[in-house]
């Protein structure tokens, strides 16, 4: 088994030959791009003001004479980047477990209905008498944050040039605003009563109540869509910065931090929305929402606090005057969504079909949970209009979510360990990815013969497998596409400097190396040549591939509950919920789901795994296949 990244595979896209490389105008990567504000070539990096040990000092790179990754508390690695010890990479993913706790808050909500003073299954927005018809236009939110504020957000961060670093800015900027518009959704009619006082001067007392409802209304629903636009930058710029700072070898290993993180706040936001929280910290507020939102708040704000603290990021200096309109951004975005490198292009393909199957679960598992699959199943043989019943059948579901949850969480810690171990054969990222999305196609299919609340259960418990592979993988990916990107522009570089004195890196000359690099390499082109991939812009458009589906599931679905209504005995009476068990339209769409991941399994073996860095202990060199 050969470590050596210069002898990989030269089949594989990333590893080009600079002689066969494509003109600048054609490349398949986000530099090229002619809008100056965004070109990284025009920001130099120059070390930040932190405080190292004299140990952690010596490890900045000397000959080029630019600081590297500096968080506090390193190891020694062998890459450019310093390698994170286990606890610097929870320090640093530790930000994922509060988005994931605060996007479980709105989710949580529909949990919150026995302190919801109307019928079951009311969730939160509909208790503010928020017509049915609108609520679509609080899930648009969603989408549409994550499709137009991730890559937006990513690309701004990629050129900020604060002295906090790229990251940090927004990570504080957002989390302030997620903070407020938490506050916004769960007194949204305190607030509306109080706005009515001051600023409407209503008559009559129905003309009081109607503009409080309308104000509540209005304050939740402006606020959702503040909550999920700020999150969504929270997210994409924590996504980022996880991978800025490990080195290649590590991507793997950090992303898998913040997948298990993620899960256990998961977790965790399950258990407490369960709890009685006014009966143990009524302080907090007088109704469970109010509780829930406070504690989510304060979660979140400690857990991005620790990041930010404990991380220090690089401080870019722009050579440059760049400033251009804010709109050069948007086309920026076109150009990298349409020449993406192709390693990331495979793994958007993938992650598109994947999300087609995702969201048929996200959604029925959720979104309302009389229309999730085990409460259908629940209600199949049980009474559907007496309460008792609803509550039993809703349990029912979120005692699955749970079970869900904790898999995902025991999944997070055994499968990243068994890709590394040499005991599991076979084990390879690729495999298990792979493997999770078949099993997950598997499972949603299994709606074909799944009868009962206990297979029901468990089905939805298996599905966390995938779901902790789909947090982790991924993103890994796109971190060791970016880092080795980045590792081989800058052994190009040296191995360019280093070819004119007559030696290499690695000591004698490798062809291989020497041909990649030197041999076709300018002095100019390289210093002029900016071939690094911006990990925001790319993260950002990586998740446009997960967004896309979800626009086409909500076109979907309906297509196929319309399909099975019309199919359906017109002669029975009309249910309040989607017909239950198999023939259901849930059941429909999940199957739509299964048959979407196959394809995205099939997708997936065409992924390309990098090799990693020379030096590294325990590293193999996977094979990039096509
Ligand atoms: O439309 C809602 C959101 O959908 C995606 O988020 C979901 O997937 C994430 C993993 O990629 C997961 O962390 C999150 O909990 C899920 O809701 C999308 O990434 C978001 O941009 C979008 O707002």
């Amino acid at each position: 088994m050969s470590t050596d990244s210069t002898s990989a595979n030269p089949r594989t896209p990333l590893v080009r030959n600079r002689s066969s490389r494509r003109p600048q105008h054609l490349r398949r990567r986000s530099s090229g791009f002619d809008q100056g504000l965004y070109s990284a070539s025009a920001y130099k990096v120059i070390e930040a003001p932190l405080k190292r040990t004299p140990s952690q000092a010596s490890l900045v790179n000397g000959a080029t004479g630019v600081a590297e990754t500096t968080i506090l508390g390193v190891e020694q690695g062998a890459d450019d980047k310093d390698a994170l010890t286990s606890l610097k990479l929870l320090l640093l993913t530790i930000c994922m477990a509060g988005v994931q706790f605060t996007c479980k808050w709105p989710a949580a909500r529909d949990h919150l209905r026995r302190s919801v003073e109307l019928s079951y299954g009311t969730p939160y927005l509909l208790s503010l008498e928020l017509p049915k018809e609108l609520t679509a236009l609080v899930w648009l939110a969603g989408p549409l944050s994550g499709l137009i504020i991730q890559p937006l957000i990513g690309a701004y961060s990629d050129k900020c040039t604060s002295s906090l670093g790229k990251r940090r800015p927004y990570i504080i900027a957002g989390g302030i605003l997620v903070s407020i518009s938490m506050l916004g959704v769960a007194y949204a009619k305190e607030i509306s009563v109080l706005g009515v006082r001051w600023l409407s001067h209503p008559q009559t007392p129905e003309e009081i109540v109607k503009q409080e409802k309308l104000g509540a209304i209005l304050t939740a629903v402006l606020a959702f869509y503040i909550l999920d636009f700020s999150l969504n930058a929270v997210q994409a710029t924590c996504r980022a910065l996880i991978l800025d700072v490990p080195p290649l070898w590590q991507q793997q290993i950090a992303n898998a931090w913040a997948a298990r993180l993620s899960n256990i706040a998961m977790v965790v936001g399950y258990f407490t929305g369960f709890v009685d929280l006014v009966k143990f910290v009524p302080f907090l507020g007088d109704s469970q929402v109010k509780v829930f939102c406070i504690i989510a708040i304060i979660v979140f704000i400690i857990t991005l606090a620790i990041t930010c603290i404990t991380t220090k990021e690089k401080v870019y200096v722009q050579e440059h005057e760049q400033d251009g309109p804010w709109y050069h951004a948007l086309a920026y975005i076109w150009k990298a969504f349409t020449n993406l490198p192709n390693s990331v292009q495979r793994l958007c393909n993938v992650q598109f079909f994947a999300w087609l199957g995702w969201f048929p679960f996200l959604f029925y598992r959720l979104v309302l949970t009389r229309t999730t699959w085990v409460s259908d199943i629940y209600f199949a043989s049980n009474p559907i209009n007496d309460p008792d019943q609803w509550a039993e059948g809703t349990r029912a579901g979120s005692f699955a979510l749970l079970c869900y949850a904790i898999v995902s969480v025991v999944a997070g810690i055994l499968l990243p360990w068994m890709t590394e171990s040499d005991h599991f054969k076979g084990f390879t990222v690729k495999n298990v990815y792979t493997g999770s999305i078949v099993l997950f196609s598997v499972a949603l299919l299994s709606t074909f013969f799944v009868e009962t609340v206990t297979q029901a259960t468990v089905i939805v418990a298996i599905i966390g497998i995938p779901w902790c592979v789909v947090l982790w993988i991924p993103f890994a990916l796109v971190g060791e596409y970016i880092s080795y990107e980045a590792d081989k522009l800058e052994d190009a570089k040296e191995a360019a400097i280093q070819s004119r004195n007559g030696h290499t890196k690695y000591g004698t000359t490798d062809s291989t190396n020497v041909d990649a690099a030197s041999s076709s390499l300018e002095a100019n082109d390289i210093d002029d040549d900016d071939d690094e991939l911006d990990a925001g812009l790319l993260l950002g458009v990586h998740n446009m591939y997960i967004v896309f589906p979800q626009f086409a599931v909500a076109i979907i679905a309906a297509l196929i509950f319309k399909a099975v209504e019309v199919v359906q005995d017109p002669n029975l009476p009309p249910s309040p919920s989607p017909r239950p068990t198999q023939d259901s339209g849930v059941a429909w769409v999940l199957r739509f789901g299964g048959i979407m991941g196959l394809f995205a399994a099939i997708l997936s073996r065409r992924v390309i795994q990098v090799p990693r860095r020379p030096g590294q202990q325990s590293v193999t060199v996977v094979a990039a296949a096509h």
